[in-house]
């Protein structure tokens, strides 16, 4: 876990420089640029100098008389996270909104690495994703803890790796999680599951800790703290591939566990052609008892965390694990169904979490 490693590193303000716009492939509807598949394939640390370099010369082009605020650039590269977040993470973006700026820019540079991270391997230039191409990735990552960014993104991971105590194993493991998903598309047992689930998202849960905060007054032990955080990533991420079982299955990829699906009679053949027979409800029952057990996990640790953090945590875990409830009254078809919550009832939901927050239990709402 990522409790015991504490990386303190100095943010170099030099290296607080806008990214490469041309190169990046994919764009936002925003016009944001997320991931420079081009520069992930090809770039050598030369080349990496050079386009730094480069934009460098950049920066004093566009602000001459300005001398280069580096603070602006940080409160740009802060914003453009942001702007990434909202587009892709519709149901934390809301959480994010709650907190304090401070906090909240942070889970933003946060998440927006991770988002790139998955990005590698399931956006629209994965095919050409190797495991190399995740070497070079985790090179990046150690120039972003040692304070040199490569490009805007990294430069608010890195200046927000360097005002908090954030381990780096956590971002690691999110990159083995990655090469995991390269090599395999079948889980066996749960177990290997629970370990692809750690990888891509219990690694997210330990590295919002150290930014959401623990409660001074807390007699909880860190271990504790954390096992709730990570049980929380993994009840995400169980829900995510309960409500994504067609959208993955079209990508040639089941996640759901191999043996429990052989105990239940399903066949892949039925999942393919997205059959929701009586066997495939009642073993979506059972998956989405076990995704509600880790909320469950996750709500004992929730009052553990700073004040200020509660609100936000619990309103991104209620509005998640509404998802499980849009399943089941979607009647288990989450082939061609995707479950949705609407606004209306994210909305409805912040009150019951701001209670929940300020009672520090979940017994009185
Ligand atoms: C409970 C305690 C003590 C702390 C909280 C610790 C936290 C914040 C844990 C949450 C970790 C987290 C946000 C994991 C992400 C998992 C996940 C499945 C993300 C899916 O992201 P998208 O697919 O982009 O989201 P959408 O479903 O909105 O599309």
């Amino acid at each position: 876990m990522a409790a015991g490693g504490v990386v303190w590193v100095t943010f170099p303000k030099q290296n607080l420089i806008p990214p490469p716009r041309k190169r990046f492939g994919r764009k936002l509807r925003t016009g944001v640029p997320l991931i420079s598949s081009t520069a992930e394939r090809a770039y050598s640390e030369e080349k990496v100098h050079e386009v730094v370099l480069k934009q460098a010369a950049w920066v004093k082009q566009q602000r001459p008389n300005e001398g280069c605020k580096d603070w602006d650039l940080l409160n740009e590269a802060y914003e453009r996270c942001g702007e990434v977040w909202a587009e892709y993470a519709k149901t934390f973006y809301l959480g994010t909104l709650l907190m304090t700026s401070e906090r909240r820019r942070a889970i933003w540079a946060i998440y927006v690495w991770c988002r790139r991270t998955d990005e590698l391997v399931d956006g629209p230039n994965a095919s050409h994703i190797t495991p190399r191409a995740l070497d070079t990735w985790e090179k990046r990552l150690g120039n972003i803890f040692q304070g040199r960014p490569y490009d805007l993104f990294d430069a608010a991971l890195s200046h927000t790796v360097s005002n908090y105590p954030l381990g780096i194993q956590p971002f690691k493991d999110m990159i083995e999680g990655m090469r995991l998903d390269l090599l395999k598309t079948r889980y066996n047992n749960f177990d290997e599951l629970y370990l692809y689930c750690y990888y891509v998202a219990g690694t997210v849960g330990l590295m919002s800790v150290p930014v959401m905060g623990i409660a001074s007054e807390s007699k909880a032990s860190n271990e504790t703290v954390y096992s709730a955080a990570l049980a929380l990533g993994i009840a995400n991420q169980l829900t995510n591939i309960i409500r994504d079982v067609g959208e993955d299955c079209r990508r040639g990829r089941i996640y759901l566990p191999q043996d429990e699906l052989a105990s239940a009679g399903i066949s892949e053949d039925e999942i393919f052609r997205g059959l929701v027979s009586n066997k495939w409800k009642i073993f979506m029952k059972n998956q989405i008892k076990r995704a509600r057990m880790y909320f469950d996990e996750a709500e004992k640790g929730v009052a553990e965390l700073e004040e200020a953090s509660r609100w936000p945590v619990w309103a991104s875990l209620l509005l998640y694990r509404q998802i499980l409830d849009v399943i089941e009254e979607n009647d288990y078809n989450n082939f061609t169904k995707r479950a949705y919550v609407g606004k209306a009832k994210k909305f409805a939901s912040l009150p019951l979490a701001y209670g929940r927050a300020i009672m520090g239990t979940s017994k009185f709402f």
